[in-house]
């Protein structure tokens, strides 16, 4: 039965076995999925754009992150559990029979764009800060001995110091001497600086204290260290955890060839193990966790700067096309419990997204009017820096 169901596959020729028909040709080609029936076709269809949402998801928030250079707006937490729970979600894809191909190619897309996004954060929130706290650091060191420092009149603050440091200054660097030398004649924080009380002199103005995504947020001191960046710690918290698999509905009606040495299925021969449903559990317990600390994040800084919205409205789009896939493919009880933990994990990261895209609505424009000091000017400095 099995190998004649191989040979059918190998020619291509796939059938329903309930409504005995062929299945849809292309489909059954490249997704090794058949549909049989108009409920089929919706499901795959929703299955799509599912992929595609998770495909551009993350695109938004590597641009906002590239565009400001930093990664302050996401927190580094949510997207951890996202990658661990990716790479145990790609193993059990790999591992457990029940999963379909087009599971396998989420998977991946997501891990992928993920993994990406991680590498960015990292890049901006560790190596690009400390290159660039040394940059200032540096020149703050030769600006000291050649340039004492001068009062500078309030409307000085904005005018690089010219030729303090012997080579042409970026703009980096007039960012830098702004605050350095004049932020206590002006009220306005250097781009993406928290404002602080200014103890003494401008070489006591703290910079570079990013509003971080880090979730364990350390102090920096009001004087800046001339030789050693102070590097901030950052939290991964999460325990060891295991995934299977999500994406595309378990449901087969026909016949499918797995990846690899995956199992030959049929309808009735799908496999659920309990280590599946068990890490399937587990699996959905981190991606719901994970949005906490990107909430708690966002209700910590007051403020949404630097979250790219559409990365929460692609993954709410995903989400729920993805429960209706399943739901679309087979309304029976037993299939319905077999994906509960998938089903559980999309419906409650929906209300998880809309809860943060309404706290984007609120802190963006509602909010902003009543913000504080700090708050305000900052905004300000933040829109000015991106206008330059
Ligand atoms: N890296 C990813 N986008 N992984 C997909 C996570 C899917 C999960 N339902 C969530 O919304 O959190």
């Amino acid at each position: 039965m099995n190998v004649l169901m191989l040979l059918r596959q190998k020619n291509s020729i796939a059938y329903c076995v309930k409504e005995n028909k062929a299945c849809v040709g292309w489909v059954n080609r490249y997704f090794k999925d058949c549909l049989c029936n108009l409920s089929d076709e919706f499901s795959f269809a929703f299955g799509l754009v599912s992929l595609v949402c998770w495909a551009v998801a993350e695109i938004p928030q590597i641009i906002t992150n590239f565009r400001t250079k930093s990664s302050h707006g996401v927190s580094l937490l949510f997207l951890l559990g996202w990658v661990v729970g990716d790479i145990f979600n790609l193993a059990g894809c790999l591992l457990e029979p029940a999963t379909l191909p087009t599971q396998l190619y989420t998977a991946v897309l997501y891990t992928t764009t993920t993994i990406i996004l991680v590498l960015q954060v990292l890049y901006y929130d560790y190596f690009y800060r400390c290159w660039k706290r040394r940059d200032d650091d540096s020149s703050q060191e030769v600006e000291e001995v050649k340039k004492p420092l001068r009062p500078q009149k309030p409307t000085d603050s904005g005018i690089p110091i010219p030729g303090g440091t012997g080579r042409s200054p970026s703009r980096r660097m007039d960012f830098y001497f702004m605050s350095a030398r004049s932020l206590a004649g002006s009220s306005t924080p250097p781009f993406r600086s928290n404002l602080r009380p200014i103890a003494s002199g401008p070489s006591a103005v703290g910079l570079n204290h990013d509003y971080s995504s880090d979730d364990d947020t350390v102090d920096t001191p009001l004087n800046i260290s001339v030789s050693q960046p102070k590097p901030i710690p950052r939290s991964a918290g999460y325990g060891v955890f295991l995934a299977t698999s999500s994406g595309m509905p378990h449901q087969t009606k026909a016949l499918i060839v797995g990846f690899g040495g995956r199992k030959l299925l049929q309808e009735h021969g799908t496999e659920h193990s309990a280590l599946g449903q068990c890490l399937g559990w587990m699996m959905a317990a981190v991606y719901m966790g994970g949005r906490l600390p990107q909430i708690w994040l966002n209700i910590k800084r007051g403020s949404v700067e630097g979250l790219n919205p559409f990365m929460f409205v692609f993954a709410l789009i995903a989400n729920v096309t993805y429960v209706g896939s399943i739901l679309l493919r087979s309304t029976e009880w037993t299939k319905i419990k077999a994906n509960m933990p998938w089903l559980l994990d999309a419906v409650v990261c929906v209300v998880l997204d809309l809860f943060i895209i309404l706290q984007y609505v609120y802190y963006k424009y509602f909010r902003k009017n009543s913000s504080t000091f700090n708050g305000r000017e900052y905004e300000g400095a933040y829109e000015q820096a991106n206008k330059n």
